[in-house]
């Protein structure tokens, strides 16, 4: 797996509403090289979806550069990005959005390049790291919220993602199962760079590096 540094230098996002400009974001410059765990802290309306939407060539930005290693993402073609973000990025949100007929196992094969027998081997070894083993047979309409959102994380690794990233992966979730989840999204760091946008601020305590936004630029970063 190739591992680059992700990085923004001075990205802005306008929304236009008639008349009107809304700054989601301005001037955010950033450096992340690989192989750590980000989190992208600030209350609500602060932007960080924004970012992360920006980060993942989800959206393109207003102003400013996004760039993975020697690759200007928000340069690329439609579809040169959108190849890019499968092949390389994975993501979570915070509904795990599972196909509702399919088992556990299925929902994470479907997301493989070619859902054959390795596929389905590397699918059971994720759940089995994510403590599910058990589940793999299950629809999801028979596991819990937690559950749900661990397959939702395994379906995302299924690619060996070089980036992970998660936005509000919590949200919907209590404490504990919260707690299960980014865990398991930080444990990818040996592997990739994990990148999660949440407001709750205890969850990212074990974060190697936080990214606080206020008013659509960085209040603090450590
Ligand atoms: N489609 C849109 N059109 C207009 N304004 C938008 C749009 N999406 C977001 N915004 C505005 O951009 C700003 C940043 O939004 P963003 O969703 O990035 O913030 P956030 O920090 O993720 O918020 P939350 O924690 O509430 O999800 C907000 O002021 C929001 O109202």
């Amino acid at each position: 797996m190739t591992r680059e540094t992700l990085s923004c230098e001075k990205v802005a996002l306008a929304y236009r509403d008639g008349e009107r400009t809304t700054y989601a974001l301005r001037e955010v410059s950033l450096s992340l090289p690989p192989g750590k765990f980000y989190g992208i802290m600030g209350p609500s309306g602060s932007g960080k979806s924004s970012l992360l939407y920006l980060l993942s060539g989800l959206k393109r930005p207003t102003g400013g550069a996004v760039t993975l290693g020697s690759t200007p993402l928000s340069q690329l073609p439609d579809a040169e990005l959108m190849r890019l973000r499968r092949t390389r990025f994975g993501f979570v949100f915070q509904q795990p959005f599972l196909l509702t007929y399919l088992t556990a196992l299925e929902n994470i094969v479907v997301a493989a390049p070619k859902p054959d027998a390795a596929a389905r081997q590397k699918a059971q070894e994720l759940l089995e790291s994510l403590g599910l083993a058990s589940m793999a047979g299950k629809l999801p309409g028979q596991l819990s919220g937690g559950e749900r959102q661990r397959v939702a994380v395994a379906r995302a690794l299924i690619n060996d993602p070089e980036i992970l990233f998660a936005d509000e992966p919590t949200a919907a979730l209590d404490q504990t199962n919260g707690h299960r989840v980014i865990e398991a999204l930080a444990a990818w760091r040996s592997k990739g760079t994990v990148i999660v946008v949440t407001h709750d601020a205890g969850m990212l305590t074990g974060a190697d590096q936080l990214i606080q936004l206020r008013d659509g630029i960085l209040s603090t970063e450590h």
